[in-house]
């Protein structure tokens, strides 16, 4: 994923990268080698991918995910940093999670999970 001659400038966030001019999702051999390949590929990964994708959008609609704050109030920067292995992922960091709409208590934001589920 790093490869600049695949990826130029790899280390930038620029999700663009990976769609064509129309806005599809530009075909990736790497995209699906998670869950295998050939006669033993998961079964569950249209599932699983699925589920992935309606619990982010769920959290992304319910709330707003922001930089941690000092003492002052002041944001402090968040630097990424990421595990090595076959699986790479995010290491811990602090955030600040809140609702994305004012006035939200703990019944509203179940109507509002539970709506974007049906
Ligand atoms: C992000 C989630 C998941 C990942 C990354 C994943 C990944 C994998 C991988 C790598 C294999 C082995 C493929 C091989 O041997 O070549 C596998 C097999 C399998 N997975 Fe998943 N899986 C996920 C979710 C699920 C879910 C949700 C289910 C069931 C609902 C499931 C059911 C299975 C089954 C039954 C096999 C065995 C298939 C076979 O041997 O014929 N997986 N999975």
């Amino acid at each position: 994923m790093h490869d600049e001659s695949r990826y130029p400038d790899p280390y930038t966030f620029l999700p663009e990268r990976f769609l064509d001019d129309d806005g599809s999702f530009k075909h990736n051999e790497c995209e699906n080698i998670v869950f295998g390949f050939g006669r033993r590929i998961c079964v569950g990964r249209h599932f699983a991918d699925t589920s992935i994708w309606s619990v982010i959008a769920k959290v992304l609609a319910a709330f707003t995910i922001l930089k941690p704050l000092d003492e002052n109030g002041a944001e402090i920067p968040v630097e990424p940093k990421f595990s090595s292995g076959p699986a790479i992922h995010p290491l811990p960091f602090r955030c600040r999670i809140v609702p994305r709409f004012e006035r939200m208590d703990e019944k509203k934001l179940e109507e509002l999970i539970i709506a974007g589920s049906t």
